[in-house]
C-alpha cells in the first residue's frame, strides 16, 4: 500500500532530480576541470586564456579591417594614396599587417602554452587519482566494485590517450567559439536574424553529430565492449611478454592472429553499422546548411543590386558568414573534450568514494613503544571480506609477546593471510580489536612492521632500490654500498644470502631488476625471494620491530626454505617474527605455533607441544613427513614439503 502511494511521489522526484541533474552535471563538470586546469599551472592558465580570447577575436578584426581596406581602396586609388583616403586604406593595410602577425606569433606562444599546461594538466589529473587512492587507509576501500569500476575506467581512458591533449582541445575549442560568435555578431549589421539563423543551423548540425557520434561511441563500448577487450586481450597475447613462451611452444601464433582480427572487424562493422544510419540526418542537415547561407547571400546580393551597401561590406559579410562555421561541429575535438570531461568527472567521484569509505577510528588512550620488538595482540577479532557473507575469521584471540617468533600454519583458504593483512593495517576488523603495542593496528603499523606477502612486489628498479625500499630512510643514505659493516642495505642482502647474486649482476646495485632496461636483468623466482627477504631484513635495521613472512619463500626448496627461516629467526632474534608456511618442518623452530582452521586458532602451542597433543598440527605434520619419505627420503626426514591440511 505504501509503495503504491510514494511511488509516483518517487518517480516525481526522480524526474525532478534527472531534471536538475541535466543542467547542474555540465556545471560540475566544468567546474572540476577548470579546477585541476587550474592546479597545473595557474600563470599559465591566464597567459593561454588571455592569447585564446585575443587569438578568438582576431579573424574577425582582420575581417573587419579587411572590409575597411576594399571599401577605402577605390577611392584611394582615385585621389592618391596622400588624401584621407589614402590614410583610411593604408592604415587599414597596416591594421591587416599586424593583425597577421600577432595572428603568427600568438599561434606560437599558445601552442607552447598548450604543450606545458598539457603535460601539467596529466600530471595533476595523475597525482590527484593517486592522492585518492594512496590516501585510504588499509586497502579494503579500494576492493569496493564501485571503485575498481571508476578505476578501470580511468585506466582505459588513459591507455587510449584520451587526456594527453585536453588543454590543447579545450582552448581551440574555445578559440574557435570565440570566432564564430563575433563572426555572427558582425553579421547582425546585415539583417537581425541572418546571425540568428546560421547560429541555429550550425547548432542543429552539432546536436545530429553529436548524437551521431555518441551512438557511434556508445555502439563502440556497450556492443562492442566485449570484443574491444577481447581484441586488446588476443593483442596483448600476440606481443607481450607474458604469453610469448605458451603461443611459441603450443603453435598458437596463427590463431591469436586470426582471432584478433576477427574480433577487432567484429567491433568495427557494429559501430560502421551505426554511422549508416546516420546518412538521412546528414543529408537533411548539408542541406539546412545550404539553404541558411543560400539565404543570407541572397539577401546580400539583393542588397548590393540596390546599392545599399558597399563593396567592403560585402567582403566584411561574406567572410564573416563564411566564418560562423565555427559556430558548429568542431570534429574530433569536441568528442574528445567529452571524455576529459568524463574522466575529470570519474576522478572526482572516485575521491568522493574513497573519501566517504575509510572513516577513521578513535585511537585507543593505551602507552605506545616507538622502538624494539612489537607487542602483538588480537582481542576478540572477526573479520569478513566486502562482498561475502561469511565471515573469514571469526573471534580470534592471540597475544604474541614482544620478541616472540610465532608460525602461522593451516589449509589453502584457513585465512593465514587474511590474519597478516589484519596485523598490517590493511583491513579494519568487522569487530575486536587489532592492536601492536596497544594502538591499533591502522594507525600503529606504519615503520613498524615489516612484510613480505606471497605475492611480494618485483619493482622494475634497481637492486638498491628493491631492498632499500623495506626502510626508505636507509636507502636514501650516502653510504658506499658494498660495505656490509657500513651500509644496511648491503647487510640486509647478506643475511638473506643474496650476496652471491649480487656479485653476478652485471652493474652491481644499480642494476634493474628487469629485462627491457639497459644492463637490465630478470631474475629466477628463488633470488627474487632472497631480494625480497633483504627488503624486509632492511626494515627490521631500519626500526621494524615485527616482522611478518607470508610464504614468501615457496620458490625455494625445503632444504633451502628451512635454512632461511632459521637463518632468519636468528638473524631478527630480538624481533618478534611471524611466519606463515605450508611446510610445516620450516617452522618448527618458532617459539610457538597457532594453527587456524575454520576460521578459527584451534591449537596453540610449541611444536614438542603440538605433536604431543596429537590433533590437527600433529596430522598434518605425519602426513607431510610420510609424503616426503615417498617423494625424496634422504634431503630432510624430520620434516618436509607438501601443502595440504590432514
Ligand atoms: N580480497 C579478498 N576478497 C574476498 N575474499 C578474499 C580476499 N582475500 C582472501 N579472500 C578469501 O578469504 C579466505 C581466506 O583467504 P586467505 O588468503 O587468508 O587464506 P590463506 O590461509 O592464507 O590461504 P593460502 O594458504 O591458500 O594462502 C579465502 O576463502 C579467500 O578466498
Amino acid at each position: 500500500m505504501s509503495s503504491d502511494v510514494s511511488a509516483p511521489g518517487g518517480a516525481v522526484v526522480a524526474r525532478g532530480q534527472a531534471r536538475t541533474d541535466v543542467l547542474t552535471r555540465p556545471l560540475r563538470r566544468w567546474r572540476s576541470l577548470l579546477r585541476l586546469l587550474w592546479r597545473a599551472g595557474p600563470a599559465h592558465v591566464v597567459a593561454l586564456g588571455v592569447l585564446v580570447v585575443v587569438l578568438g577575436l582576431l579573424p574577425t578584426a582582420i575581417i573587419l579591417a579587411t572590409g575597411e581596406l576594399v571599401g577605402a581602396l577605390p577611392a584611394a586609388v582615385e585621389h592618391g594614396l596622400g588624401s584621407a583616403d589614402g590614410t583610411t586604406a593604408l592604415l587599414a593595410l597596416a591594421a591587416v599587417i599586424v593583425g597577421w602577425t600577432l595572428r603568427a606569433f600568438g599561434h606560437n606562444a599558445a601552442g607552447y602554452l598548450r604543450q606545458v599546461l598539457d603535460s601539467a594538466f596529466t600530471s595533476t589529473f595523475h597525482e590527484t587519482i593517486a592522492r585518492s587512492v594512496l590516501g585510504t587507509r588499509g586497502v579494503a576501500p579500494l576492493e569496493r566494485p564501485e571503485v575498481t569500476g571508476e578505476l578501470a575506467a580511468l585506466e582505459d581512458a588513459e591507455r587510449r590517450g584520451q587526456l594527453r591533449s585536453t588543454v590543447s582541445t579545450m582552448s581551440n575549442i574555445a578559440m574557435s567559439r570565440l570566432t564564430g560568435l563575433s563572426a555572427l555578431i558582425v553579421l547582425l549589421g546585415l539583417r537581425w536574424w541572418a546571425p540568428l539563423l546560421l547560429a541555429s543551423v550550425w547548432q542543429l548540425v552539432n546536436l545530429s553529430y553529436r548524437r551521431a557520434s555518441a551512438k557511434g561511441v556508445t555502439v563502440g563500448i556497450s556492443e562492442g565492449a566485449s570484443e574491444v577487450r577481447r581484441s586488446e586481450y588476443l593483442r596483448g597475447l600476440a606481443v607481450g611478454p607474458g604469453a610469448a613462451k605458451e603461443v611459441r611452444v603450443f603453435g598458437l601464433a596463427g590463431w591469436v592472429v586470426g582471432q584478433y582480427a576477427d574480433a577487432w572487424s567484429s567491433v568495427l562493422g557494429a559501430i560502421w553499422r551505426s554511422r549508416r544510419a546516420n546518412r538521412l540526418l546528414t543529408a537533411v542537415v548539408v542541406a539546412a546548411i545550404l539553404l541558411a547561407h543560400g539565404l543570407v547571400l541572397l539577401t546580400l546580393s539583393r542588397d548590393v543590386n540596390r546599392g545599399a551597401i558597399g563593396v567592403g561590406e560585402v567582403a566584411v559579410f561574406v567572410q564573416a558568414a563564411v566564418v560562423s562555421f565555427s559556430f558548429g561541429w568542431l570534429g574530433d575535438m569536441q568528442w574528445w573534450l567529452t571524455r576529459s570531461l568524463d574522466a575529470v568527472e570519474r576522478v572526482e567521484r572516485l575521491g568522493s568514494l574513497l573519501a566517504t569509505t575509510d572513516p577513521v577510528r578513535p585511537t585507543p588512550p593505551d602507552r605506545r613503544r616507538t622502538d624494539g620488538a612489537v607487542d602483538v595482540r588480537l582481542r576478540d577479532v572477526s573479520f569478513t571480506y566486502h562482498g561475502r557473507s561469511r565471515p573469514t575469521l571469526d573471534r580470534l584471540n592471540v597475544h604474541v609477546a614482544a620478541g616472540q617468533s610465532t608460525a602461522i600454519v593451516g589449509a589453502n583458504g584457513a585465512g593465514k593471510s587474511t590474519m597478516v593483512k589484519l596485523l598490517c593495517g590493511l583491513y579494519e576488523p568487522d569487530s575486536g580489536r587489532v592492536l601492536l603495542d596497544g594502538l591499533d593496528a591502522e594507525v600503529a603499523a606504519r615503520g613498524r612492521v615489516a612484510v613480505i606477502f606471497q605475492d611480494f612486489v618485483r619493482y622494475e628498479l634497481s637492486l638498491r632500490a628493491n631492498v632499500g625500499f623495506g626502510s626508505l630512510t636507509t636507502a636514501d643514505d650516502d653510504v658506499p654500498v658494498d660495505d656490509t659493516a657500513v651500509d644496511p642495505v648491503a647487510a640486509a642482502l647478506r643475511d638473506a644470502g643474496g650476496a652471491e647474486l649480487l656479485a653476478r649482476l652485471p652493474n652491481g646495485w644499480d642494476t634493474v631488476l628487469a629485462r627491457g632496461y639497459d644492463g637490465g636483468v630478470d631474475l629466477s623466482g628463488g633470488e627474487w625471494q632472497r631480494v625480497a627477504l633483504a627488503r624486509a631484513l632492511a626494515a627490521v635495521r631500519g626500526g621494524a620491530g615485527l616482522l611478518i613472512l607470508d610464504e614468501p619463500t615457496a620458490n625455494l626448496d625445503v632444504r633451502a626454505e628451512t635454512e632461511l627461516f632459521e637463518q632468519f629467526l636468528d638473524l631478527t632474534r630480538g624481533t618478534t617474527t611471524i611466519l606463515v608456511s605450508h611446510r610445516l618442518s620450516s617452522v618448527r623452530r618458532a617459539d610457538r605455533i597457532l594453527v587456524v582452521h575454520d576460521r578459527r586458532i584451534v591449537e596453540d602451542g610449541s611444536h614438542q607441544e603440538l605433536i604431543a597433543q596429537e590433533g590437527r598440527y600433529a596430522r598434518m605434520f605425519a602426513l607431510q613427513a610420510q609424503r616426503f619419505a615417498v617423494e625424496e627420503p634422504a634431503a630432510v626426514p624430520s620434516g618436509p614439503e607438501v601443502v595440504r591440511d590432514a
